[in-house]
């Protein structure tokens, strides 16, 4: 049966990238992603406004939910310091398998935690199954109608403490218009907007930071 093209973006990984080296297997996936075949990572661009982020908070817990394929899951552990560590979710068996052979190539398998499952079961296990107090870092970018609901579970679990940060991915392409409705009038989360572009196009987007005030 033909492979996928997240299996063929894995695949031009492994024949290419260099192994244990975090930066080339992101610019690997990004080549792969502009000349060959788009894929919904969150880019070279967007990345770095992932990366100042996760520099500026320098987190102790992470969550990603929407892993796919494994870059951002990379892009932030590679930037995690000793101890940190990041869990990362997702729910598609055949994106999970690709995902842990992306971050075990990339040499970051020791900080990140990838929890196969739907956010919305594995959410209610963080502090008791994954041992999680709070979360001082999230990545929201599976899909773009679960945003809202998750950021009101992760509240009702209690993840969050004065100061987690949230950066929610695609907030102008594809959208998550009930996402920015809920959260930028949310008195308890600061919010501001990053204008940005689409991983691996000219057209518009954006990523939204989130600071709950607690
Ligand atoms: C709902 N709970 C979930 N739990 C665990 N894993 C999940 C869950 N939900 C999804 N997943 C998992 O998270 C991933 C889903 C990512 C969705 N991302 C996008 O759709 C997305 C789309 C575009 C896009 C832009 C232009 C265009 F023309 C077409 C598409 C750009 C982007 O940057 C995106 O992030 C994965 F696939 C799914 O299994
Ligand atoms: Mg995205």
């Amino acid at each position: 049966m033909n492979q996928s093209k997240e299996r063929r973006i894995l695949n031009f990984v492994l024949q290419n990238a260099v192994r244990g080296d975090p930066c080339s297997v992101m610019e690997t996936i990004d080549k792969y992603c502009s000349e060959k075949e788009w894929a919904m990572n969150v880019g070279d661009v967007k990345g770095v406004i992932l990366d100042k982020t996760v520099e500026e908070i320098n987190p102790k817990v992470a969550l990603e939910l929407g892993t796919y394929c494994g870059y951002s899951a990379v892009r932030i552990a590679r930037l995690l310091k000793a101890g940190a560590r990041l869990l990362t979710v997702e729910f598609n068996p055949e994106f999970a398998a690709i995902a842990k052979q992306m971050i075990e190539f990339a040499g970051v398998q020791d900080k990140v935690k990838l929890l196969e499952g739907p956010s919305e079961v594995i959410i209610p296990q963080l502090k008791k199954k994954y041992e999680v107090d709070t979360l001082d870092f999230v990545f929201v970018d599976h899909w773009k109608d679960r945003y809202a609901p998750d950021t009101i579970l992760l509240q009702e679990c209690s993840l969050l403490r004065k100061g987690s940060v949230l950066l929610a991915d695609n907030i102008i392409f594809p959208g998550a218009p009930e996402f920015v409705k809920y959260i930028r009038n949310n008195p308890r989360f600061q919010c501001s907007t990053y204008l940005s572009h689409l991983e691996y196009m000219k057209v518009q987007d954006a990523m939204e930071k989130a600071v709950f005030l607690g």
